[in-house]
């Protein structure tokens, strides 16, 4: 992998009341250990909030309530990114969400807006309720855009 000498600190904070979205977050953290990529997984009611800005790359994981709105335990995140004083994290948000509603997967577009103004925003990735083994390939590029952001981070 491009990233030799390079162990950039790696985050999965995600909300999941379900399972749905837990599931996503579990999957990534596995292609990631099969690429020896060290990442820490955070339900986002145990995350420090404060220690933000220490991670090189966050991936955002979320799950839609309302009518397409942000969980209540995700606004705590949503406000610390966006009073990120450098864009230099570099982020990806996925969720799961079901069709049915007229916003699917409304707090992933939320999220996405914020993300894209304050921070370095690799890609999103959508998923219908629980992950099918489809999925698994979409995963593995939501991975491989954060790595390659990364990647050229560290060769500046
Ligand atoms: C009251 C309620 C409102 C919901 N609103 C939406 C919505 O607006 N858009 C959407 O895509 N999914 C919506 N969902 C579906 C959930 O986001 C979906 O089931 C998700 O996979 C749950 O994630 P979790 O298993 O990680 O908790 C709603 C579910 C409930 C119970």
């Amino acid at each position: 992998m491009a990233l030799t000498n390079y162990e950039p600190r790696i985050a999965v904070v995600y909300a999941s009341v379900t399972g749905n979205t837990k599931a996503v977050a579990e999957i990534l953290q596995e292609i990631c250990a099969a690429k020896e990529l060290e990442v820490e997984l955070w339900p986002v009611n145990s995350f420090p909030l404060s220690g933000l800005s220490r991670y090189d790359a966050v991936f955002v994981g979320t799950y839609t309530w309302g009518s397409g709105e942000i969980p209540k335990e995700m606004r705590g995140l949503f406000g610390e990114f966006e009073s990120l004083e450098r864009k230099g994290i570099v982020t990806a948000v996925f969720g799961t969400g079901d069709s049915f509603f007229a916003e699917f997967c409304g707090a992933v577009d939320r999220f996405r807006d914020m993300l894209y103004v304050h921070t370095d925003l690799a890609a999103t990735l959508k998923i219908e309720l629980a992950p099918q083994n489809t999925d698994i390939a979409r995963c593995e590029k939501l991975i491989a855009s954060v790595i390659n952001r990364l990647s050229r981070f560290s060769c500046k």
